[in-house]
């Protein structure tokens, strides 16, 4: 399969899914995210590219809670969140990858995708043991939505395999998998290829159209990978040193001047 032949299927409509209104993010003295304002509508795979350090992972955590905007606003599905914790936005729908695998070692695939559900799983031991019918009920649900992940991302090969032992490819999907079954509307992927060779990328990239086509996903894509930008998302927002520097088709975005320039000015400050 090749990148460039592949189309997204899904197409956005004008409903407004997560509107960042200005917002900044400091870092003691350093301005990482200045004054950024973007809307992702629904359906919608947008791209957040930048040279390194231009402040998309920042703008992940901000929108996440990790790291909250100090400025501006956030509105999820038309509701502020900015003042949420990060478990409190999960519960809106909201899930995320993260650009270093952040999975637990020692735990099997399995049990690291069952892990996306704890937001489903209520905890309360007196409750288990009074309604275990109840409790079982639930742990059917749990066990339900991750066979369906699995069987999706085609998982069914590795799935109890120590997570550690599995190539990092396939980390990264069982990543994927357990962002999924927190059943997410709005779904953030951090990098999601990073350190993939071709076939792998081209692996990831038909998982990522597969997810959002089955489980109608609207996407906020941060990827260094331009022919995958270009493949799969709709608009590209580009930052540079914390500021949006342009906006727009994926091809014309990454062709413009501007951010050229932005990309060049990062590879002679390296060589210098
Ligand atoms: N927790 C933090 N504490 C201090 N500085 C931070 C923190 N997180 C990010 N920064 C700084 O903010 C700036 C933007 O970093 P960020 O990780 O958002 O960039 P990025 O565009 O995601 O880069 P990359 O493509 O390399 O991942 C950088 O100068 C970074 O060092």
């Amino acid at each position: 399969m090749s990148l460039t032949s592949t189309l997204t299927s899904t197409a956005p409509n004008n409903e407004v899914v997560l509107a960042c209104h200005n917002i900044s993010r400091w870092f003691g003295g350093l301005h990482a995210v200045k004054h950024v304002t973007m809307e992702i509508r629904k359906g919608e795979t947008l791209g957040l590219v930048g040279p390194n350090g231009s402040g998309k992972t920042t703008t992940v955590n901000a929108i996440t809670g990790f790291f909250p905007p100090q400025e501006g606003e956030i509105l999820y599905m038309g509701r502020p969140i900015q003042k949420m914790r990060p478990h409190e936005i999960a519960q809106q729908g909201i899930a995320r990858t993260f650009q270093n695998v952040a999975l637990f070692k020692g735990m099997s695939v399995l049990d690291n995708i069952l892990l996306g559900r704890h937001n489903f799983m209520k905890p309360s031991v007196l409750r288990a043991m009074l309604y275990w019918w109840s409790a079982q009920k639930e742990e059917v649900s749990n066990r339900y939505k991750v066979e369906e992940i699995i069987d999706l991302l085609q998982l069914e090969d590795v799935r109890d395999e120590m997570v550690d032992v599995v190539p990092l490819g396939t980390q990264k999907r069982v990543e994927l998998a357990r962002a999924l079954v927190a059943e997410p509307q709005f779904l953030i992927l951090d990098e999601p290829m990073a350190g993939m060779n071709q076939e792998e990328k081209e692996y990831m990239v038909r998982f990522i159209l597969d997810a959002k086509e089955a489980l109608g996903l609207t996407i906020l894509l941060i990827e260094h990978h331009m022919d995958v930008v270009t493949a799969i998302c709709d608009r590209l927002v580009v930052l540079n040193n914390g500021e949006k520097i342009k906006e727009g088709q994926p091809l014309e975005a990454i062709s413009d001047p501007t951010v050229v320039a932005a990309y060049i000015g990062r590879v002679d400050n390296a060589a210098a």
